[in-house]
């Protein structure tokens, strides 16, 4: 499903007005659209008491259209106008003739008529501001919509409808005005907004739903930011043949594991495996071997020498770089830790594969976690990472990558992994709610959720092999991101459905990353069927 900022929806606007629908049009259309969907929520309309809080733009326009049209689908409606609009408004006139007679805030002395009627609500329908708003919220329509939230405190039953967006929420960042209201549901025009996928706003949105407002054909054609949806997703998966061979899923290598993080190495090989590749070998040093081979049944080992130090030992990158043409996909990083020998293993292994001769065709890597910590302590880094990679960092990492605070980074998350992506000319996976995935061409995509229960020790790790699962099996490095990023939250989505927010642990989404694909395939089959 496309995104859009404020400035994209005026363009296509401007575009539709080129092709000959006037905006005066659009406002019909999405009135309409609007008050179809709300009708259908409050099934039946008739007999529901909506009021409808009108602001002073467009917004408020097509609240107007709205409220005529549940007037005559039956809603017991109310329009309170928060703003006088121009006598000559041609849709406030159309409600007017319909039989609705406008409150007005200004007459409204003590807001007691706004009051009386938000004692007797089912809906609030708020068409204050939409992505016109330009300012803090203040004066009439910020008193409004406090009474709207002292209501629904008092009245949980009412519902509160945003339309196209909650009063006070930016489209383009996700800010939140202090006067906004938490919508239960939100109708939106044309295509949903980015902010609706960015915290604070993620959580001010309620349940989205779009509305058709007849745009062009093909009016999102210029668009660049997507959020992951299960369409998108089964498109992307890898096929699976009968007459398949392990060969067919191909090999990842995992290059993870430390004495003091041994738990990352053995999660990042079987997200791996339950991602569907064919194989897993694991290098990792000598002592951590019993470890870890006691906990990975089906991983194979590629046992590394070690310093004193428990870490990689010079020529263990080497060793590997003899096999490295084995594998269709490397996960570098989870739990190696920063240690002098570790950054030289890591440092020795990225110039290994930087060099064609070393890769299969085709060949691609996660650089996760420690492998990026070690990365950005080098200026100019990216070019040391001369192969086809999908970077994945918390905020954290990607602070440090990019040479900017973490606040810096969570003001900006969409903007700032499209630029980084491009800039280092590989695929950036920023994590974190609504996990951003990023492509060098320019193409951005969300996920579509944000979970709790995945803000815990090890789900990165998870992630990794499940993205490297992926590639082994020959998706491009932004189809195994987009995919491996949302079956990780399905996954987790049924971990918290199973297990609830708190106490779920990396490892209880192993089991869900094939309940997830099956899922995924079997709504496809039904879907077709
Ligand atoms: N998406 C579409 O194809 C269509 C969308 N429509 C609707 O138009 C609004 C955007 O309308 P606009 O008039 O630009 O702005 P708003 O209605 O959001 O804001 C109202 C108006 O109020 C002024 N203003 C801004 N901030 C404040 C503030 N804090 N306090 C007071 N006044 C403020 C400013 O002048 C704004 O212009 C969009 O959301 C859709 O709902 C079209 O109607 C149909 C096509
Ligand atoms: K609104």
């Amino acid at each position: 499903m496309n995104l859009v900022t404020a400035a994209e929806m005026r363009r296509l606007e401007q575009e539709a007005a080129a092709l000959g629908v006037s905006a005066a049009e659009l406002m019909q259309r999405a009135g309409r659209e609007v008050a179809d969907k709300l009708a259908a929520l409050l099934e039946p309309a008739a007999g529901k008491r909506v009021i409808v809080l009108v602001g002073p733009g467009n917004n408020g326009g097509d609240g107007l259209v709205a409220a005529r049209h549940l007037k005559t689908a039956g809603a017991l409606t109310d329009i309170y106008l928060l703003s006088p609009r121009g006598s000559d408004d041609i849709v406030l006139r159309e409600a007017v003739t319909a039989g609705l007679s406008p409150l007005e805030a200004r007459y409204d002395v003590g807001f007691e008529r706004l009051r009386a009627a938000l004692e007797e609500a089912d809906v609030v329908l708020d068409a204050v501001f939409g992505t016109g708003l330009g300012r803090s919220i203040s004066g009439a329509p910020a008193a409004a919509l406090a009474l709207v939230e002292e209501a629904r405190n008092r009245r949980p039953e009412m519902t509160v409808v945003a339309l196209d967006l909650p009063s006070g929420l930016d489209a383009d960042t996700g800010a939140i005005d202090p006067s906004a209201v938490r919508a239960d549901f939100t109708i939106t025009l044309g295509y949903a907004k980015r902010g609706f996928f960015l915290f604070p706003g993620a959580g001010y949105t309620g349940e989205i739903l779009v509305a058709d407002i007849g745009l062009p054909e093909g009016s999102g054609a210029g668009l660049n930011t997507e959020v992951l949806d299960e369409h998108l997703i089964l498109d992307l998966l890898p096929d699976r043949p009968a007459d398949a061979h392990k060969g067919t899923f191909g090999k990842v290598l995992v290059a993870a594991g430390s004495p003091e993080y041994a738990g990352a190495a053995v999660l990042a090989c079987q997200a791996a495996g339950r991602a569907g590749a064919g194989l897993v070998t694991l290098a990792a040093g000598k002592s951590l071997y019993p470890v870890l081979a006691s906990r990975l049944t089906e991983t194979t080992h590629l046992i590394l020498p070690e310093t004193a130090d428990g870490g990689p030992a010079p020529g263990a990158a080497e060793l590997i770089a003899g096999r490295l043409k084995e594998f269709s996909a490397a996960v570098i990083g989870p739990g190696l830790g920063q240690s002098p020998s570790a950054a030289a293993f890591t440092r020795a292994l990225l110039a290994a594969l930087s060099r064609p001769e070393n890769r299969a065709s085709g060949f691609a890597a996660v650089l996760d976690a420690d492998a990026l910590n070690i990365l950005s302590a080098e200026s100019d880094w990216w070019l040391k990472v001369d192969f086809p990679a999908v970077l994945t960092p918390h905020p954290g990492e990607m602070a440090r990558l990019a040479g900017l605070a973490v606040p810096r980074v969570q003001s900006d998350r969409i903007e700032l992994a499209r630029r980084c992506a491009g800039l280092w000319r590989q695929v950036v996976v920023l994590k974190g709610a609504h996990t951003v995935i990023a492509s060098s061409d320019g193409r951005a995509a969300l996920a579509p959720n944000a979970n709790p229960a995945l803000a815990t020790a090890g789900t990165g790790d998870v992630l990794a092999g499940i993205i490297g699962g992926l590639l082994a099996q020959g998706l491009a490095p932004f189809d195994a991101a987009r995919a491996g990023v949302y079956i990780h939250a399905m996954a987790a989505e049924s971990v918290r459905a199973a297990l609830g927010d708190c106490g779920a642990v990396a490892s209880d989404l192993l089991g869900h990353i094939p309940r997830s694909f099956k899922a995924l395939k079997e709504h496809d089959h039904a879907a077709c069927h």
